[in-house]
């Protein structure tokens, strides 16, 4: 028996923070709720200090979205807590998806200061699902990025996902799994999220097993005579010494009725090991089988291992990975950008702060991506109001919302969409690619990139250009707003 009150009609619909719903209630009862409203999702900064972030989390998201109800006992649950007024309570009873929600798709790069989502309809609505946007998107966008820059350290090396065991609980390993897939590893290590998603499975075994045998050849002989496809955990005694002399030892015995994939190693001097590694399997004429390394490994310890000219074929990753141990959240905020006033007309809205950085940009927006057609790389994005088309301009100009004096002009080019229409109206209209087909995506999207903006270390500030249109409209809303506070003194 479990000690939670999880029951047979539990979802995500109560999983948001109580403010959400106390402002729901607010709204419903003053009778804003279904007025019209935008909200955008946007981060301020790339994490790990990255020059992009992989965007991950939709599918959840809309996963999320398709179970968009209230059941009767999280009705009775909110009556009990909050005493809403039962009208409030009917309300939510007979709830029903309105939401029309654009988005980046997954695989896609984005950048700080750009919306990645955009959700528009009733504000009651767009207010309740602030809060799981935000978890699904800002830990699967989080770690689809990390697996992004271990796949660039290890090249075209094997990469496998252990993260499980480290993971902080249940669904951050099984989405986190599939975000590192999207980001560019090649196989995990857990079972569910194979079944779930049909990412490819792939295990060796532990230190466990060379303890349950008496020696360690016959730990190895009996798992060979177990399994077709071997690694062999070499490191529970002595690595040179005992444990891959018995690897090379079991694998000769027992010929073509195994496939000697390689061995694996779990600690000591990585560097050191796999390459005196490298020649006891070469010299006992194994030269196709891999060396596996693991152990607290992440994109800067595997670029140190390869400046080392370690000779390490596969990469095991679990901790650092899963837990994004070097920046554990993304920081993603979600702001609304416009409202119906009481006439029916769209406002939009603006929050000012004195870090320039901070100073919203206002009203719904797209997302062009501008590509040059010569280079067939990214010169930038280019954020617009929602009805502009670069595509109706021949000439771009491409400006830095700050320091306009950097500027361009593009020619040639070819502009893209990135926020994609995932729900109109509260109708899911967007039909979802195979998982296969994300990961390629986001290989396809990362070749658009120049290497300056790819680099782990100190990358370069990817444009995130304002259209002149949104630029004035944002400066002429920062005026309007400054003068209405000099007249009123608030
Ligand atoms: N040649 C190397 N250069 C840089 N880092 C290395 C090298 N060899 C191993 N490492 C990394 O150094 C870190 C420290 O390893 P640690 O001392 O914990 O490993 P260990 O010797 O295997 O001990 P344990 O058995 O407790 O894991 C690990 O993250 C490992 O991946
Ligand atoms: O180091 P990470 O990147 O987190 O990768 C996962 C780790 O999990 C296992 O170790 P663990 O000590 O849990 O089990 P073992 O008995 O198999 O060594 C494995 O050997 C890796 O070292
Ligand atoms: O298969 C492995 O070698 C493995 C799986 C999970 C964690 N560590 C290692």
């Amino acid at each position: 028996m479990l000690n939670t009150n999880i029951d047979q009609d539990d979802s995500l619909i109560l999983h948001t923070d109580l403010y959400e719903i106390n402002m729901m209630y607010t709204y419903f009862k003053k009778g804003i709720s279904e007025r019209n409203a935008v909200f955008e999702v946007f981060f301020r900064k790339e994490p790990f200090g990255n020059g992009y972030a992989l965007n991950a989390g939709l599918s959840h998201v809309i996963e999320y979205l398709n179970n968009f109800h209230f059941s009767e006992s999280d009705l009775q649950y909110l009556k009990e807590q909050e005493n809403y007024d039962d009208d409030f309570i009917d309300y939510l009873r007979n709830m029903k998806l309105q939401l029309t929600v654009r988005s980046a798709l997954e695989g896609e790069l984005v950048f700080a200061h750009e919306p990645i989502m955009q959700i528009e309809g009733p504000l009651a609505q767009c207010q309740l699902v602030e809060t799981a946007i935000l978890n699904i998107i800002n830990f699967q966008t989080l770690i689809a990025t990390k697996a992004a820059r271990i796949k660039v350290a290890v090249g075209d090396d094997g990469l496998m996902e252990f993260g499980t065991r480290r993971a902080q609980e249940t669904d951050a390993a099984i989405w986190g799994t599939r975000a590192a897939y999207i980001g560019g590893f090649d196989a995990t290590s857990n079972v569910r999220a194979g079944k779930l998603f049909g990412i490819p499975i792939s295990g060796t075994h532990a230190h466990s097993l060379v303890e349950s045998f008496d020696s360690e050849y016959e730990a190895f002989k009996a798992y060979a005579e177990t399994h077709k496809d071997c690694v062999f955990l070499v490191d529970t005694y002595d690595t040179l010494r005992s444990g891959v002399p018995t690897a090379i030892k079991v694998a000769k015995e027992m010929g073509d009725k195994i496939n000697f994939l390689g061995v694996r190693i779990d600690s000591g001097d990585m560097a050191y090991i796999s390459k005196k590694v490298r020649k006891q399997l070469d010299d006992a004429g194994f030269r196709d089988a891999k060396i596996f390394a693991s152990n607290d490994l992440d994109e800067k310890t595997i670029q140190n291992l390869k400046m080392q000219d370690a000779k390490i074929d596969v990469w095991g990753i679990g901790t650092k990975l899963i837990t994004a141990f070097d920046q554990p959240a993304l920081g993603g905020v979600y702001k609304l950008v416009a409202i119906e006033d009481e006439n029916g007309n769209m406002r939009d809205t603006l929050k000012i702060s004195s870090n320039a950085e901070k100073v919203s940009t206002p009203g719904k927006k797209q997302v062009w991506r501008i590509q040059a057609n010569s280079e067939k790389k990214n010169e930038g994005d280019w954020v617009s109001e929602y009805d502009e088309d670069p595509r109706d301009f021949e000439a771009l100009f491409m400006f830095h919302p700050q320091y306009t004096y950097i500027n361009k002009v593009v020619t040639d080019f070819t502009a893209r969409p990135l926020l994609q229409t995932i729900f109109l109206e509260g109708e899911q209209v967007y039909h979802e690619p195979s998982l296969q087909e994300v990961k390629e995506f986001a290989a396809k999207n990362l070749d658009g990139l120049w290497d300056e903006y790819k680099r782990s270390l100190n990358p370069q500030d990817y444009p995130v250009d304002l259209s002149q249109r949104l630029y004035d409209h944002k400066m002429n809303l920062i005026n309007d707003i400054r003068s209405k506070i000099m007249k009123r003194g608030y």
